[in-house]
């Protein structure tokens, strides 16, 4: 599906769209963008729960450590779920919590973004933003994360690659050939694009 604007009034969706994988893949600046194209409603998991605790998710950490943290993203998560379809960007560790992804698979269609550790370091190394990499060797620590994730990430509906180079807009592009590809693979299921005004 070519991301023109003829597109972006034509499709709506029937169920969210959930950006999971690791810090870096591009899950909040990719995931605004893609709803965006689609005008449906944008959320990320992260700033949800900063919003609701009137905290940094680092500070959160730091103040009350990371199970506290855990609890609230799926309380946040859930709620999310529960609204109008649109796109949820979650946070890097959700996915990994088996009552998210549970929550996930009875609402929504989850989308991993891919990247190898290089993209990924060379997207994040520069933001003291993610707690879990304020520690020695963060290269080292997000190697480990990718490892030990990644099996986990791959029971995603949808697998979308993303690599150095590849802007935002053909990461668009990417997981919404990918959605349209997923739907025609499952006619079993109601798909998740239709065209707005259809039935
Ligand atoms: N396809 C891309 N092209 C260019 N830059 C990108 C792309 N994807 C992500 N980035 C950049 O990498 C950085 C991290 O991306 P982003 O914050 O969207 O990742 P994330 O998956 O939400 O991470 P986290 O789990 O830590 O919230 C941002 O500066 C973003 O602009
Ligand atoms: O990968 C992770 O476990 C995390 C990623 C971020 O999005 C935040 O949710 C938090 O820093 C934890
Ligand atoms: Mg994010």
């Amino acid at each position: 599906m070519a991301a023109d604007p003829e597109q972006k009034i034509t499709v709506t969706l029937t169920r969210p769209l959930v950006l999971v994988g690791l810090m870096g893949a591009g899950k909040t600046s990719v995931g605004k963008r893609l709803a965006a194209f689609l005008d449906v409603p944008f959320h990320d998991s992260d700033h949800e729960i900063e919003a609701a605790a009137g905290l940094e998710v680092r500070e959160i950490f730091e103040r009350f450590g990371e199970p506290y943290f855990r609890e609230g993203e799926v309380r946040v998560i859930r709620r999310l779920l529960g609204g109008p379809a649109g796109v949820l960007a979650t946070g890097g560790g959700a996915f990994i919590q088996p009552a998210i992804r549970e929550d996930i698979a009875q609402t929504g269609l989850s989308i991993w973004l891919n990247g190898d550790l290089e993209t990924l370091w060379q997207r994040v190394r520069d933001k003291p933003t993610r707690p879990l990499l304020q520690q020695k060797d963060p290269r080292g620590v997000l190697g480990r994360l990718l490892e030990a994730r990644a099996p986990v990430y791959a029971l995603a509906d949808i697998t979308v690659p993303t690599e150095l180079g590849v802007t935002h807009e053909q990461m668009v592009r990417r997981i919404l050939e990918a959605v349209r590809a997923h739907d025609i693979a499952h006619p079993e299921r109601d798909p998740v694009l239709k065209r707005k005004g259809s039935a």
